[in-house]
């Protein structure tokens, strides 16, 4: 019997939604133990407060958020407070974007990725993702990307051989020790609840990507994913932005890897992270001056429960995203005098989150006019085009999505006016809607 079918009713149910503010979550990183005439700059005044102390003001300037987590706070709190609820949006139908920002060494990592013992953001989405749907996957390779961001369904039979020659191709050692190491962290236990769609007969597919925008350029992470044995030492390509019959932003040509247990989807990463490496030496780059995003797409399609199979119309599949994005550290060239190719990539880090800052100011003040002078007094237009960053998540800012910040801050004082003026952007930022 063919269950209630999910997808389009879904996505107008979507549709209809208000859009939300930019939720920002600020996380205060603990003072280093080592560090010699530590001079503290901030004070969390209380849950949504913080304070900020310049040398020779005479007030303290102060910042208010969604959330202030200060230096005990542990990453299950940020999870439950800044990814879950994300999850949960994915789960229902609905794109999110989380991105962690702030000053080099503020703990943005530590945030989003964090150790094994200790796990960050993303591998707790994922396995909270995949406790939420793991029952509801469609067999493996069944839903497959059809290279213009759309996917298809294929029948059991092609799934099948896909299946047989992909598992010859992981049988390398490499991939097997990144599995081992994914394994072995330690596990996120949440899940989401399905909701309105509990009654639904729908089967499901995860897929991750990992693209790096490095000096104007988009990079795919996974480019070398099929390959046996160690990463490609060689310079990666480069791939262009474009966008769908549906006008959502992608990077094109960069590879989705269908996962099905949050272990897989955690290995993918650190193969990513891999490439990461290998690719800031071909680049001479350094990790914190790219922006990293590793996005999870869910696609949802309508099974067929007498059969035992998807159902075989691609117009039935509903697809929903969720993109972790790790901002290049901002700032630290104004201190540190870089010159030749640290200089420019300094300046192509500074000038994104530059237009990322005009986007979220050309949004502010267009809504600002709406709210005053109806729908036609937005005249700004948002810069978007002027960086791959503010380019890539354009439809988010246009209201397609929840869009959620966590912003991290060092409490050393050599570094105030810096965090001073991240902290500016992130209050400027939770004032969009
Ligand atoms: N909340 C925290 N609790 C404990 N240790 C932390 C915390 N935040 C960061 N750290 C530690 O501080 C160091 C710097 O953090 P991290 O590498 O995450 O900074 P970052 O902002 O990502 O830096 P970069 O921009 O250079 O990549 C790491 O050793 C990390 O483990």
């Amino acid at each position: 019997m063919l269950g209630r079918t999910p997808g389009r009713g879904v996505r107008n149910r979507i549709n209809s939604q208000p859009r939300e503010a930019v939720e920002v979550f600020c996380r205060v990183r603990p003072a280093p133990l080592s560090a010699a005439n530590f001079e503290d700059c901030l004070t969390v005044k209380d849950e949504r407060t913080l304070l900020l102390d310049r040398a020779g003001a005479m007030r303290s300037t102060e910042y208010t958020f969604t959330r202030v987590f200060d230096d005990a706070s542990k990453q299950s709190e940020v999870f439950s407070s800044a990814g879950l609820p994300l999850v949960e949006e994915l789960v229902q139908g609905r794109n999110g974007l989380l991105f962690t920002y702030g000053v080099t060494g503020s703990g943005k990592s530590f945030t989003m990725q964090g150790h094994p013992d200790n796990p960050g953001l993303l591998p707790r989405c994922l396995d909270s993702l995949f406790n939420s749907v793991g029952s509801r996957l469609a067999k493996k390779f069944v839903i497959q990307p059809d290279r213009c961001n759309g996917f298809d369904i294929h029948s059991e039979a092609e799934a099948m051989m896909e299946r047989q020659r992909v598992e010859l191709e992981r049988r390398h050692g490499g991939w097997r020790q990144l599995e081992a190491e994914a394994a072995s962290r330690i596990r996120e236990s949440a899940r989401v609840p399905l909701g309105e769609l509990e009654g639904d007969a729908f089967g499901c597919a995860v897929f991750v990507s990992y693209v790096e925008i490095y000096n104007k350029l988009a990079y795919d992470l996974l480019e070398d994913f099929g390959v046996p044995g160690q990463v490609l030492r060689a310079e990666p390509t480069s791939r262009a932005l474009r966008e769908d019959a549906r006008r959502n932003m992608y990077v094109s040509g960069a590879l989705e890897v269908e996962c099905r247990s949050g272990d897989e989807a955690f290995a993918v990463f650190l193969k990513g992270c891999a490439r990461r490496q290998v690719a800031q030496t071909a680049l001479n780059a350094e990790s914190s001056r790219s922006h990293s995003v590793f996005t999870i797409r869910l696609v949802r399609g309508c099974y067929d429960c007498r059969l035992g199979e998807m159902v075989p119309d691609k117009s039935l599949l509903h697809v929903s995203q969720l993109c972790l994005v790790d901002l290049a550290g901002s700032e630290r060239s104004l201190r540190t005098g870089n010159a030749g190719s640290r200089l420019r990539e300094a300046s192509n880090i500074n000038n994104s989150l530059l237009v990322l800052k005009r986007c979220i100011e050309a949004l502010r003040e267009n809504q600002r006019a709406v709210s005053a002078g109806g729908a036609n007094a937005a005249t700004k237009i948002v810069p978007y085009r002027e960086s791959k960053m503010t380019q890539l998540f354009k439809n988010f800012f246009d209201g397609d999505g929840s869009v959620k910040m966590v912003l991290c801050v060092n409490r050393n004082a050599e570094e105030v006016e810096e965090t001073a003026n991240v902290l500016k952007f992130a209050e400027m930022a939770s004032e969009v809607q």
